[in-house]
């Protein structure tokens, strides 16, 4: 573990993006411990006889719902944005150095848990930890940048004189034709 750990902006953090000066931002995972899971277990029971001595009380308790917690509840799940300093496992990293810079200047918690590293990987992060994230200011999304584009405005010139060309060489032709036949007539 490094020495200066310490709460990091994202903003200071997004800095370190270079080869020779790479940080990482890794969320890690507390997933529910016993003491929660047990709690989970009591409350659940204690919902339903609730919900039961309500929907059968004789004053008649109505709209009473039992309550869902949907599946996506992350019950007791701590999520904690770590800054990891890799700069000195750049060279040695098994995936290269490359992935890791392409994951700085953003929560790489995804990319890293995509790779599935192993549990020596994760082992070896304590190495590397240096501080947490202030979540606050972790952008939610990246800003969307559209590409700049040229206004459409093609050179109609061209268009134009073709018409016109398309107007006239006829009138021209039958002109001298006229002309012509004029002249041929007055011989
Ligand atoms: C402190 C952060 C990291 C550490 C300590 C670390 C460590 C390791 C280790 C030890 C391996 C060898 C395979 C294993 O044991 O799982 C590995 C492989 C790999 N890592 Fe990382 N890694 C880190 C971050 C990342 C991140 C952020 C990415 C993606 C952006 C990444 C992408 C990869 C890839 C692509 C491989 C190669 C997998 C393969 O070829 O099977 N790693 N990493």
């Amino acid at each position: 573990m490094g020495s200066d750990q310490k709460v990091h902006v994202f903003e200071e953090v997004a800095k370190h993006n270079k080869t020779k000066d790479c940080w990482l931002i890794i969320s890690g995972k507390v997933l529910n411990c016993l003491l929660c899971a047990s709690l989970v277990v009591l409350f659940t029971i204690l919902k339903r006889y609730l919900v039961y001595f309500l929907t059968l009380h004789p004053f008649g308790v109505s709209g009473v719902k039992e309550l869902k917690r949907s599946d996506g509840d992350n019950f007791c799940v701590a999520h904690t944005g770590k800054v990891y300093d890799v700069t000195p496992f750049m060279e040695d990293h098994p995936g290269g150095d490359e992935v890791l810079l392409s994951a700085t200047g953003k929560d790489a918690t995804n990319d890293f848990e995509d790779v599935g590293h192993s549990d020596s990987a994760r082992e070896m992060m304590d190495k590397y930890y240096i501080g947490d994230i202030d979540q606050s200011t972790v952008p939610l999304k990246r800003a969307y940048i559209p590409p700049q584009q040229a206004p459409y405005n093609p050179d109609k010139t061209s268009e134009f004189v073709i018409k016109i060309l398309q107007i006239l060489v006829p009138l021209l032709i039958l002109g001298l034709a006229f002309a012509v036949r004029h002249y041929t007539k007055e011989k």
